[in-house]
Protein backbone atom coordinates (compact mmCIF):
# COMPACT_ATOMS: atom_id res chain seq x y z
CA UNK A 1 0.00 0.00 0.00
CA UNK A 2 1.42 3.13 -1.30
CA UNK A 3 2.59 6.10 1.89
CA UNK A 4 0.28 8.46 2.00
CA UNK A 5 2.05 10.98 3.98
CA UNK A 6 5.69 12.55 3.66
CA UNK A 7 8.90 11.00 4.99
CA UNK A 8 11.04 13.20 6.93
CA UNK A 9 12.68 16.59 5.76
CA UNK A 10 16.35 16.89 6.12
CA UNK A 11 17.23 19.02 9.15
CA UNK A 12 18.45 22.23 8.97
CA UNK A 13 22.03 23.34 10.16
CA UNK A 14 22.76 24.08 13.93
CA UNK A 15 24.77 22.53 16.79
CA UNK A 16 21.54 21.78 18.24
CA UNK A 17 19.82 20.33 15.20
CA UNK A 18 19.84 16.34 15.51
CA UNK A 19 21.66 13.68 13.94
CA UNK A 20 20.71 12.03 10.57
CA UNK A 21 18.66 9.15 11.05
CA UNK A 22 20.72 5.99 12.12
CA UNK A 23 19.28 2.82 10.88
CA UNK A 24 15.88 2.00 12.14
CA UNK A 25 15.04 -0.51 13.78
CA UNK A 26 11.58 -2.38 12.93
CA UNK A 27 10.88 -5.03 15.50
CA UNK A 28 7.39 -5.96 13.76
CA UNK A 29 5.45 -8.33 15.82
CA UNK A 30 4.32 -11.37 13.65
CA UNK A 31 0.68 -10.95 12.41
CA UNK A 32 -1.44 -13.53 13.08
CA UNK A 33 -3.32 -12.97 9.71
CA UNK A 34 -2.21 -14.22 6.25
CA UNK A 35 -2.41 -11.24 4.13
CA UNK A 36 -3.10 -10.39 0.57
CA UNK A 37 -1.20 -7.30 0.08
CA UNK A 38 2.61 -6.78 0.26
CA UNK A 39 3.76 -5.08 3.21
CA UNK A 40 4.80 -1.24 2.81
CA UNK A 41 7.45 0.88 4.85
CA UNK A 42 6.53 3.77 6.05
CA UNK A 43 7.78 6.12 8.83
CA UNK A 44 5.62 7.31 11.88
CA UNK A 45 4.04 10.66 10.54
CA UNK A 46 5.75 13.51 12.70
CA UNK A 47 4.03 16.77 13.02
CA UNK A 48 4.52 19.51 15.63
CA UNK A 49 1.32 22.05 16.33
CA UNK A 50 2.71 25.26 17.91
CA UNK A 51 -0.44 26.75 20.36
CA UNK A 52 -1.02 30.79 20.62
CA UNK A 53 0.23 32.43 23.37
CA UNK A 54 -2.67 32.67 26.56
CA UNK A 55 -4.02 35.39 27.36
CA UNK A 56 -1.93 35.19 31.15
CA UNK A 57 1.44 34.71 29.21
CA UNK A 58 0.72 37.56 27.42
CA UNK A 59 -0.28 39.72 30.49
CA UNK A 60 3.20 38.20 31.96
CA UNK A 61 5.20 39.70 29.24
CA UNK A 62 6.01 35.84 27.92
CA UNK A 63 7.80 35.95 24.65
CA UNK A 64 8.13 33.80 21.54
CA UNK A 65 11.41 31.37 22.24
CA UNK A 66 10.46 29.01 19.05
CA UNK A 67 8.21 29.31 16.08
CA UNK A 68 6.84 27.60 12.79
CA UNK A 69 9.23 28.65 9.84
CA UNK A 70 7.12 27.37 7.03
CA UNK A 71 5.06 24.29 6.97
CA UNK A 72 8.06 21.99 8.16
CA UNK A 73 10.85 23.49 10.10
CA UNK A 74 10.72 25.13 13.61
CA UNK A 75 13.27 27.60 14.55
CA UNK A 76 14.74 28.94 17.98
CA UNK A 77 13.91 32.46 18.02
CA UNK A 78 17.21 33.82 20.19
CA UNK A 79 19.43 31.45 17.88
CA UNK A 80 18.13 30.97 14.15
CA UNK A 81 20.50 28.40 13.38
CA UNK A 82 18.92 26.27 15.77
CA UNK A 83 16.27 24.07 13.98
CA UNK A 84 14.35 20.95 13.74
CA UNK A 85 12.40 19.30 10.64
CA UNK A 86 9.09 17.22 10.44
CA UNK A 87 6.25 16.11 8.38
CA UNK A 88 4.64 19.32 8.80
CA UNK A 89 4.69 22.05 11.31
CA UNK A 90 1.59 23.89 12.11
CA UNK A 91 1.52 27.35 13.55
CA UNK A 92 -0.61 29.03 16.53
CA UNK A 93 -3.48 29.58 14.06
CA UNK A 94 -3.86 26.75 12.55
CA UNK A 95 -7.14 24.96 12.80
CA UNK A 96 -7.53 21.22 14.29
CA UNK A 97 -9.44 20.74 10.73
CA UNK A 98 -6.10 21.81 9.14
CA UNK A 99 -4.20 19.67 11.36
CA UNK A 100 -6.74 16.36 10.75
CA UNK A 101 -5.95 16.88 7.01
CA UNK A 102 -2.55 16.37 7.07
CA UNK A 103 -1.76 13.98 10.31
CA UNK A 104 -5.12 12.10 10.64
CA UNK A 105 -6.95 11.27 7.64
CA UNK A 106 -4.56 8.86 6.07
CA UNK A 107 -4.31 6.62 9.25
CA UNK A 108 -8.29 6.56 9.43
CA UNK A 109 -8.73 5.82 5.88
CA UNK A 110 -5.92 2.95 6.58
CA UNK A 111 -8.03 1.55 9.64
CA UNK A 112 -11.61 1.58 7.41
CA UNK A 113 -9.38 -0.95 5.01
CA UNK A 114 -7.95 -2.67 7.30
CA UNK A 115 -4.70 -1.17 8.54
CA UNK A 116 -4.51 -0.55 11.81
CA UNK A 117 -3.46 3.01 13.38
CA UNK A 118 -2.43 5.26 16.22
CA UNK A 119 -2.52 9.11 16.69
CA UNK A 120 -1.43 10.69 19.43
CA UNK A 121 -0.42 14.02 21.05
CA UNK A 122 2.55 14.48 23.55
CA UNK A 123 3.60 17.63 24.90
CA UNK A 124 3.71 18.97 28.39
CA UNK A 125 1.11 20.23 30.18
CA UNK A 126 -1.22 22.74 28.87
CA UNK A 127 0.26 22.71 25.27
CA UNK A 128 -2.79 21.71 23.40
CA UNK A 129 -3.34 17.82 23.34
CA UNK A 130 -6.95 17.94 24.39
CA UNK A 131 -7.77 21.13 22.31
CA UNK A 132 -6.20 18.52 19.54
CA UNK A 133 -7.27 15.39 20.14
CA UNK A 134 -10.82 16.65 21.81
CA UNK A 135 -11.49 20.15 20.77
CA UNK A 136 -14.63 21.91 21.47
CA UNK A 137 -17.94 23.07 20.37
CA UNK A 138 -16.05 25.64 17.77
CA UNK A 139 -13.15 23.52 16.93
CA UNK A 140 -13.70 20.01 16.63
CA UNK A 141 -10.71 17.51 17.82
CA UNK A 142 -9.24 14.83 15.94
CA UNK A 143 -11.38 12.04 17.64
CA UNK A 144 -14.82 13.68 16.76
CA UNK A 145 -13.61 14.36 13.38
CA UNK A 146 -12.33 10.86 12.90
CA UNK A 147 -15.53 9.22 14.48
CA UNK A 148 -17.31 11.31 12.00
CA UNK A 149 -15.30 10.43 8.94
CA UNK A 150 -15.57 6.69 9.75
CA UNK A 151 -19.06 6.41 9.07
CA UNK A 152 -19.09 8.73 6.06
CA UNK A 153 -16.26 6.25 4.77
CA UNK A 154 -19.10 3.33 5.07
CA UNK A 155 -21.79 5.37 3.44
CA UNK A 156 -19.22 6.12 0.74
CA UNK A 157 -18.60 2.44 0.28
CA UNK A 158 -21.59 0.81 -1.32
CA UNK A 159 -21.43 -3.58 -0.93
CA UNK A 160 -19.69 -3.69 2.09
CA UNK A 161 -20.86 -4.43 5.32
CA UNK A 162 -19.36 -2.82 8.77
CA UNK A 163 -19.42 -3.58 12.27
CA UNK A 164 -17.72 -0.78 14.67
CA UNK A 165 -16.79 -1.27 17.83
CA UNK A 166 -15.36 1.07 20.64
CA UNK A 167 -13.72 0.83 23.87
CA UNK A 168 -12.24 4.10 26.37
CA UNK A 169 -9.38 3.73 29.03
CA UNK A 170 -7.47 5.73 31.22
CA UNK A 171 -4.21 4.88 32.80
CA UNK A 172 -3.97 6.56 36.12
CA UNK A 173 -1.42 6.95 38.45
CA UNK A 174 -0.31 3.12 36.55
CA UNK A 175 -3.92 1.56 36.69
CA UNK A 176 -5.91 0.52 33.98
CA UNK A 177 -9.29 2.03 34.23
CA UNK A 178 -12.25 1.54 31.71
CA UNK A 179 -14.28 4.59 31.10
CA UNK A 180 -16.92 2.91 29.90
CA UNK A 181 -17.59 1.25 33.01
CA UNK A 182 -17.13 2.50 36.13
CA UNK A 183 -17.29 -0.54 37.81
CA UNK A 184 -13.68 -1.69 35.39
CA UNK A 185 -11.02 -0.78 37.61
CA UNK A 186 -7.66 -1.96 37.75
CA UNK A 187 -7.47 -3.88 34.79
CA UNK A 188 -4.71 -6.57 33.82
CA UNK A 189 -2.91 -6.35 30.26
CA UNK A 190 -2.78 -9.58 28.72
CA UNK A 191 -0.88 -10.29 25.68
CA UNK A 192 -1.83 -12.85 22.97
CA UNK A 193 -0.75 -13.91 19.64
CA UNK A 194 -2.28 -10.34 18.40
CA UNK A 195 -0.55 -8.34 20.84
CA UNK A 196 -1.43 -6.86 24.30
CA UNK A 197 -5.17 -6.15 25.14
CA UNK A 198 -6.87 -5.07 28.00
CA UNK A 199 -9.05 -8.21 30.13
CA UNK A 200 -12.47 -7.19 30.61
CA UNK A 201 -12.52 -4.15 28.88
CA UNK A 202 -16.18 -2.84 27.75
CA UNK A 203 -16.54 -2.79 24.29
CA UNK A 204 -19.81 -1.29 22.49
CA UNK A 205 -20.81 -1.74 19.15
CA UNK A 206 -21.93 1.72 17.78
CA UNK A 207 -24.02 2.32 15.24
CA UNK A 208 -23.93 6.26 14.61
CA UNK A 209 -21.34 8.92 14.98
CA UNK A 210 -23.76 10.62 17.29
CA UNK A 211 -23.76 7.04 19.21
CA UNK A 212 -20.03 6.94 19.17
CA UNK A 213 -18.95 10.46 20.77
CA UNK A 214 -22.59 10.19 23.25
CA UNK A 215 -19.82 7.08 24.62
CA UNK A 216 -16.74 9.11 25.01
CA UNK A 217 -18.68 12.01 26.46
CA UNK A 218 -20.03 9.84 28.98
CA UNK A 219 -16.33 8.65 29.69
CA UNK A 220 -15.21 11.45 29.89
CA UNK A 221 -17.13 12.12 33.31
CA UNK A 222 -14.67 9.23 34.53
CA UNK A 223 -11.55 10.87 33.54
CA UNK A 224 -8.82 11.90 36.22
CA UNK A 225 -8.87 15.99 35.40
CA UNK A 226 -7.20 18.27 37.92
CA UNK A 227 -5.94 21.76 38.58
CA UNK A 228 -2.34 22.54 38.06
CA UNK A 229 -0.48 25.65 38.05
CA UNK A 230 -0.44 25.78 34.47
CA UNK A 231 -3.48 24.26 33.39
CA UNK A 232 -7.28 24.71 35.15
CA UNK A 233 -8.56 21.73 33.57
CA UNK A 234 -5.06 19.59 33.20
CA UNK A 235 -5.49 15.73 32.02
CA UNK A 236 -4.43 13.46 35.20
CA UNK A 237 -4.02 10.35 32.95
CA UNK A 238 -3.65 8.97 29.67
CA UNK A 239 -6.66 7.87 27.51
CA UNK A 240 -6.79 5.29 25.08
CA UNK A 241 -10.50 5.69 22.66
CA UNK A 242 -10.44 2.60 20.89
CA UNK A 243 -12.69 2.28 17.20
CA UNK A 244 -12.30 -1.45 16.02
CA UNK A 245 -13.31 -1.58 12.90
CA UNK A 246 -14.42 -5.33 10.80
CA UNK A 247 -15.75 -5.32 7.51
CA UNK A 248 -16.64 -7.84 4.69
CA UNK A 249 -18.60 -8.62 1.81
CA UNK A 250 -22.44 -9.40 2.62
CA UNK A 251 -23.57 -12.41 4.17
CA UNK A 252 -25.28 -14.14 1.20
CA UNK A 253 -22.96 -12.84 -1.00
CA UNK A 254 -19.57 -13.88 0.83
CA UNK A 255 -18.36 -17.18 0.34
CA UNK A 256 -17.73 -19.44 3.55
CA UNK A 257 -13.93 -18.50 3.25
CA UNK A 258 -14.01 -15.02 2.00
CA UNK A 259 -11.72 -12.78 5.25
CA UNK A 260 -12.87 -10.40 7.33
CA UNK A 261 -10.90 -7.54 7.10
CA UNK A 262 -9.97 -6.33 10.59
CA UNK A 263 -8.15 -3.28 12.20
CA UNK A 264 -7.79 -1.21 15.68
CA UNK A 265 -7.83 2.78 15.36
CA UNK A 266 -6.31 4.18 18.66
CA UNK A 267 -6.79 7.89 19.30
CA UNK A 268 -5.02 9.01 22.63
CA UNK A 269 -4.79 11.78 24.55
CA UNK A 270 -1.96 11.75 26.70
CA UNK A 271 -1.28 13.58 30.10
CA UNK A 272 1.27 16.16 29.67
CA UNK A 273 4.94 15.67 30.78
CA UNK A 274 5.35 18.19 33.39
CA UNK A 275 8.29 20.07 34.78
CA UNK A 276 9.82 20.39 37.99
CA UNK A 277 7.96 23.69 38.24
CA UNK A 278 4.89 22.10 37.69
CA UNK A 279 4.14 22.31 41.87
CA UNK A 280 2.77 20.93 44.29
CA UNK A 281 1.79 18.57 46.63
CA UNK A 282 0.26 15.33 47.50
CA UNK A 283 -2.16 13.85 44.73
CA UNK A 284 -0.93 16.47 41.91
CA UNK A 285 2.97 15.44 42.67
CA UNK A 286 1.84 12.02 43.10
CA UNK A 287 0.00 12.22 39.33
CA UNK A 288 2.46 14.04 38.26
CA UNK A 289 5.41 11.31 39.15
CA UNK A 290 3.74 8.51 37.40
CA UNK A 291 2.96 11.09 34.29
CA UNK A 292 6.49 11.47 34.13
CA UNK A 293 7.58 8.43 34.83
CA UNK A 294 5.42 7.06 31.86
CA UNK A 295 6.25 9.48 29.18
CA UNK A 296 10.25 9.20 30.45
CA UNK A 297 9.27 5.36 29.51
CA UNK A 298 7.81 6.07 26.36
CA UNK A 299 11.02 8.46 25.24
CA UNK A 300 13.23 5.57 26.48
CA UNK A 301 11.18 3.17 23.84
CA UNK A 302 11.54 5.28 20.76
CA UNK A 303 15.37 5.73 21.99
CA UNK A 304 15.08 2.26 21.71
CA UNK A 305 13.26 1.34 19.29
CA UNK A 306 15.83 3.85 16.79
CA UNK A 307 18.75 3.24 17.73
CA UNK A 308 19.49 0.36 15.70
CA UNK A 309 21.58 -1.18 18.43
CA UNK A 310 19.40 -1.97 21.23
CA UNK A 311 18.91 -5.61 22.04
CA UNK A 312 15.88 -5.08 25.07
CA UNK A 313 13.19 -2.01 24.75
CA UNK A 314 11.44 -1.70 28.20
CA UNK A 315 8.14 -1.94 26.65
CA UNK A 316 7.19 -3.69 30.23
CA UNK A 317 8.37 -0.76 32.14
CA UNK A 318 5.13 1.55 31.88
CA UNK A 319 1.53 0.64 31.00
CA UNK A 320 1.34 3.57 28.43
CA UNK A 321 4.57 1.61 26.53
CA UNK A 322 2.97 -1.91 27.17
CA UNK A 323 -0.24 -0.96 25.45
CA UNK A 324 1.26 0.56 22.80
CA UNK A 325 3.79 -2.03 22.19
CA UNK A 326 2.31 -3.39 18.77
CA UNK A 327 1.95 0.06 17.29
CA UNK A 328 5.07 1.40 18.26
CA UNK A 329 6.83 -1.93 16.98
CA UNK A 330 5.85 -1.26 13.52
CA UNK A 331 2.85 -2.76 12.83
CA UNK A 332 0.53 -0.44 11.50
CA UNK A 333 0.12 3.56 10.55
CA UNK A 334 1.26 5.80 13.54
CA UNK A 335 0.88 9.13 13.85
CA UNK A 336 2.54 11.35 16.63
CA UNK A 337 1.01 15.28 17.14
CA UNK A 338 3.49 17.36 19.53
CA UNK A 339 2.00 20.16 20.73
CA UNK A 340 3.91 23.02 21.65
CA UNK A 341 3.77 26.54 23.21
CA UNK A 342 5.96 29.17 21.84
CA UNK A 343 6.31 30.76 25.62
CA UNK A 344 9.95 31.37 26.36
CA UNK A 345 9.30 30.47 30.06
CA UNK A 346 8.87 26.92 28.54
CA UNK A 347 11.15 27.21 26.08
CA UNK A 348 13.38 23.72 27.69
CA UNK A 349 10.37 21.86 27.64
CA UNK A 350 9.49 22.70 24.02
CA UNK A 351 12.99 21.83 23.02
CA UNK A 352 12.69 18.52 24.86
CA UNK A 353 9.46 17.52 23.16
CA UNK A 354 10.67 18.57 19.78
CA UNK A 355 13.62 16.05 20.07
CA UNK A 356 11.46 13.31 21.43
CA UNK A 357 8.98 14.07 18.34
CA UNK A 358 12.59 14.14 16.30
CA UNK A 359 13.46 10.57 17.65
CA UNK A 360 10.14 9.21 16.79
CA UNK A 361 10.47 10.10 13.12
CA UNK A 362 13.04 7.32 12.82
CA UNK A 363 10.66 4.40 14.06
CA UNK A 364 10.12 2.60 11.15
CA UNK A 365 6.76 1.32 10.50
CA UNK A 366 5.32 -1.82 7.93
CA UNK A 367 1.91 -0.89 6.86
CA UNK A 368 -0.26 -4.10 5.96
CA UNK A 369 -3.95 -5.14 6.27
CA UNK A 370 -5.30 -7.34 8.18
CA UNK A 371 -7.34 -10.28 7.56
CA UNK A 372 -9.30 -13.02 9.73
CA UNK A 373 -10.07 -16.18 7.89
CA UNK A 374 -11.16 -18.05 10.53
CA UNK A 375 -15.17 -17.19 12.54
CA UNK A 376 -13.53 -15.28 15.16
CA UNK A 377 -14.71 -12.07 13.58
CA UNK A 378 -17.87 -10.66 15.53
CA UNK A 379 -19.50 -9.83 11.86
CA UNK A 380 -18.53 -12.83 10.81
CA UNK A 381 -20.74 -14.41 13.68
CA UNK A 382 -23.42 -12.27 13.18
CA UNK A 383 -23.83 -12.37 9.35
CA UNK A 384 -23.87 -15.98 9.75
CA UNK A 385 -26.46 -15.98 12.08
CA UNK A 386 -28.46 -13.76 10.23
CA UNK A 387 -28.67 -15.90 7.41
CA UNK A 388 -28.89 -19.42 9.52
CA UNK A 389 -32.18 -17.62 10.82
CA UNK A 390 -33.20 -16.57 7.57
CA UNK A 391 -33.27 -19.81 6.48
CA UNK A 392 -35.04 -20.95 9.41
CA UNK A 393 -37.66 -18.87 9.15
CA UNK A 394 -38.59 -19.56 5.13
CA UNK A 395 -38.07 -23.09 6.68
CA UNK A 396 -41.00 -22.69 9.15
CA UNK A 397 -42.96 -20.61 6.82
CA UNK A 398 -43.33 -23.21 4.61
CA UNK A 399 -43.96 -25.50 7.35
CA UNK A 400 -46.60 -23.31 8.30
CA UNK A 401 -48.03 -23.08 4.68
CA UNK A 402 -48.30 -26.64 4.50
CA UNK A 403 -50.16 -27.01 6.80
CA UNK A 404 -52.89 -24.22 5.35
CA UNK A 405 -55.03 -24.64 2.64
CA UNK A 406 -53.51 -23.22 -0.12
CA UNK A 407 -55.20 -20.96 -2.89
CA UNK A 408 -55.64 -23.92 -5.23
CA UNK A 409 -57.18 -26.33 -2.89
CA UNK A 410 -60.28 -28.03 -3.65
CA UNK A 411 -63.41 -26.74 -1.77
CA UNK A 412 -63.57 -30.29 -0.03
CA UNK A 413 -60.13 -30.25 0.90
CA UNK A 414 -60.79 -26.59 2.85
CA UNK A 415 -64.32 -28.40 4.30
CA UNK A 416 -61.81 -30.57 5.39
CA UNK A 417 -59.74 -28.51 7.27
CA UNK A 418 -62.36 -26.64 8.60
CA UNK A 419 -64.10 -29.09 10.09
CA UNK A 420 -60.71 -30.84 11.73
CA UNK A 421 -60.57 -27.20 13.28
CA UNK A 422 -63.92 -26.90 14.03
CA UNK A 423 -63.97 -30.72 15.49
CA UNK A 424 -61.38 -28.95 17.95
CA UNK A 425 -57.87 -30.17 16.63
CA UNK A 426 -56.57 -28.46 19.38
CA UNK A 427 -52.97 -29.60 18.44
CA UNK A 428 -53.00 -28.26 15.51
CA UNK A 429 -53.98 -24.80 16.58
CA UNK A 430 -51.45 -25.06 18.93
CA UNK A 431 -48.73 -26.06 16.42
CA UNK A 432 -50.08 -23.34 14.15
CA UNK A 433 -49.72 -20.41 17.79
CA UNK A 434 -46.30 -21.84 18.47
CA UNK A 435 -45.26 -21.71 14.82
CA UNK A 436 -46.20 -18.17 14.26
CA UNK A 437 -44.30 -17.47 18.09
CA UNK A 438 -41.35 -18.85 16.50
CA UNK A 439 -41.10 -17.15 13.80
CA UNK A 440 -41.87 -13.55 15.26
CA UNK A 441 -38.34 -14.95 17.65
CA UNK A 442 -36.58 -15.23 14.42
CA UNK A 443 -37.89 -12.26 12.96
CA UNK A 444 -36.99 -10.11 16.09
CA UNK A 445 -33.54 -11.84 16.38
CA UNK A 446 -32.88 -11.05 12.51
CA UNK A 447 -33.62 -7.39 13.62
CA UNK A 448 -31.72 -6.75 16.34
CA UNK A 449 -28.79 -8.19 14.43
CA UNK A 450 -29.48 -6.68 11.36
CA UNK A 451 -29.09 -3.30 13.27
CA UNK A 452 -25.50 -3.88 14.59
CA UNK A 453 -24.09 -4.64 10.91
CA UNK A 454 -23.68 -0.84 9.09
CA UNK A 455 -24.00 -0.38 5.49
CA UNK A 456 -24.04 2.54 2.69
CA UNK A 457 -27.18 3.55 2.45
CA UNK A 458 -26.32 4.72 -1.40
CA UNK A 459 -27.67 1.61 -2.49
CA UNK A 460 -31.31 1.67 -1.28
CA UNK A 461 -31.87 5.16 -0.20
CA UNK A 462 -35.31 5.92 0.83
CA UNK A 463 -36.85 9.80 -0.23
CA UNK A 464 -36.53 10.49 3.25
CA UNK A 465 -33.13 9.51 3.76
CA UNK A 466 -31.99 11.55 -0.10
CA UNK A 467 -33.35 14.58 1.12
CA UNK A 468 -30.63 15.39 3.43
CA UNK A 469 -27.58 16.54 2.11
CA UNK A 470 -24.81 13.71 1.76
CA UNK A 471 -22.31 14.32 4.76
CA UNK A 472 -19.08 15.30 3.59
CA UNK A 473 -16.02 15.11 5.45
CA UNK A 474 -14.88 19.35 5.23
CA UNK A 475 -18.61 20.58 6.46
CA UNK A 476 -17.92 21.03 10.50
CA UNK A 477 -19.21 18.56 12.54
CA UNK A 478 -22.92 20.43 12.94
CA UNK A 479 -25.82 18.76 14.24
CA UNK A 480 -27.51 18.63 10.66
CA UNK A 481 -24.79 16.32 9.66
CA UNK A 482 -25.47 13.99 12.46
CA UNK A 483 -29.15 13.83 12.08
CA UNK A 484 -28.44 13.15 8.49
CA UNK A 485 -25.82 10.75 8.82
CA UNK A 486 -27.59 6.94 7.26
CA UNK A 487 -27.44 4.82 10.59
CA UNK A 488 -29.59 5.93 12.43
CA UNK A 489 -31.95 3.62 10.59
CA UNK A 490 -31.34 0.81 8.60
CA UNK A 491 -34.63 -0.71 6.67
CA UNK A 492 -34.62 -4.29 5.61
CA UNK A 493 -36.72 -6.27 3.91
CA UNK A 494 -36.74 -9.83 4.46
CA UNK A 495 -37.83 -12.26 1.99
CA UNK A 496 -41.56 -12.66 1.43
CA UNK A 497 -41.96 -9.35 4.48
CA UNK A 498 -42.20 -5.85 4.15
CA UNK A 499 -41.33 -4.99 7.16
CA UNK A 500 -39.86 -1.26 7.77
CA UNK A 501 -38.08 -1.58 10.39
CA UNK A 502 -36.64 1.45 12.35
CA UNK A 503 -33.48 0.98 14.36
CA UNK A 504 -33.70 1.99 18.39
CA UNK A 505 -30.67 2.84 19.62
CA UNK A 506 -30.68 -0.15 22.43
CA UNK A 507 -28.01 1.13 25.22
CA UNK A 508 -27.90 4.85 23.62
CA UNK A 509 -31.07 6.56 25.17
CA UNK A 510 -29.42 4.78 28.53
CA UNK A 511 -26.04 5.81 27.68
CA UNK A 512 -27.02 9.09 27.06
CA UNK A 513 -29.14 9.11 30.31
CA UNK A 514 -25.92 8.59 31.87
CA UNK A 515 -24.03 11.43 30.48
CA UNK A 516 -26.82 13.69 30.59
CA UNK A 517 -26.23 14.01 33.88
CA UNK A 518 -25.44 17.32 36.19
CA UNK A 519 -22.14 18.84 35.30
CA UNK A 520 -19.36 17.51 36.77
CA UNK A 521 -17.20 20.62 38.02
CA UNK A 522 -13.93 18.46 37.67
CA UNK A 523 -14.66 17.31 34.18
CA UNK A 524 -12.85 18.72 31.31
CA UNK A 525 -15.88 18.09 29.27
CA UNK A 526 -15.00 19.33 26.00
CA UNK A 527 -16.90 16.91 24.51
CA UNK A 528 -19.87 18.13 27.15
CA UNK A 529 -21.14 20.66 23.78
CA UNK A 530 -21.85 17.66 21.93
CA UNK A 531 -24.18 15.33 24.33
CA UNK A 532 -26.45 18.70 24.45
CA UNK A 533 -26.81 18.77 20.44
CA UNK A 534 -27.33 14.97 20.74
CA UNK A 535 -29.80 15.29 23.23
CA UNK A 536 -31.82 17.75 20.98
CA UNK A 537 -31.21 16.27 18.00
CA UNK A 538 -31.16 12.51 18.50
CA UNK A 539 -33.94 10.67 19.18
CA UNK A 540 -34.69 8.03 16.95
N1 LIG B 1 -4.15 25.51 19.10
C1 LIG B 1 -4.82 26.17 20.06
N2 LIG B 1 -5.56 27.24 19.76
C2 LIG B 1 -6.23 27.91 20.72
N3 LIG B 1 -6.26 27.54 22.02
C3 LIG B 1 -5.55 26.46 22.38
C4 LIG B 1 -4.80 25.73 21.42
N4 LIG B 1 -4.20 24.70 22.06
C5 LIG B 1 -4.57 24.80 23.36
N5 LIG B 1 -5.37 25.86 23.55
C6 LIG B 1 -5.94 26.27 24.84
O1 LIG B 1 -4.92 26.16 25.82
C7 LIG B 1 -5.43 25.61 27.03
C8 LIG B 1 -4.68 24.33 27.41
O2 LIG B 1 -4.92 23.37 26.39
P1 LIG B 1 -5.17 21.83 26.71
O3 LIG B 1 -6.02 21.66 27.90
O4 LIG B 1 -5.59 21.20 25.44
O5 LIG B 1 -3.68 21.39 27.10
P2 LIG B 1 -3.16 19.95 27.43
O6 LIG B 1 -1.87 19.80 26.72
O7 LIG B 1 -4.20 18.93 27.17
O8 LIG B 1 -2.89 20.10 28.98
P3 LIG B 1 -2.80 18.94 30.11
O9 LIG B 1 -1.67 18.06 29.77
O10 LIG B 1 -2.52 19.72 31.38
O11 LIG B 1 -4.11 18.28 30.14
C9 LIG B 1 -6.91 25.38 26.80
O12 LIG B 1 -7.60 26.49 27.29
C10 LIG B 1 -7.03 25.32 25.29
O13 LIG B 1 -8.30 25.71 24.84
Amino acid sequence: MASRHRNASPVTAGKDSPQPASAATSLRLVAEFPLDAPEAKESVTVTVRFRPLSSQEVRLGEEIAWYADGDTIVRSEQNHSIAYAYDRVFGPTTTTRHVYDAAALHVISGAMEGINGTIFAYGVTSSGKTHTMHGDQRSPGIIPLAVKDAFSIIQETPKREFLLRVSYLEIYNEVVNDLLNPSGQNLRIREDLQGTFVEGIKEEVVLSPAHALSLIAAGEEHRHVGSTNFNLLSSRSHTIFTLTIESSGPCSESSEEEAVTFSQLNLIDLAGSESSRAETTGVRRKEGSYINKSLLTLGTVISKLTDGKATHVPFRDSKLTRLLQSSLSGQGRVSLICTVTPASSNSEETRNTLKFAHRAKHIEIQVSQNKIMDEKSLIKKYQNEICQLKEELDQLKRGILSGTPSKDATEDNVILWKQKLEDGNVKLQSRLEQEEAAKAALLARIQRLTKLILVSTKATQTPRLSQCPRPRRRHSFGEEELACLPHRRRDIVLDGESNDLFVAMEGFDETFEVSSKGENKNRKGLLNWFKLRVYKSDTV
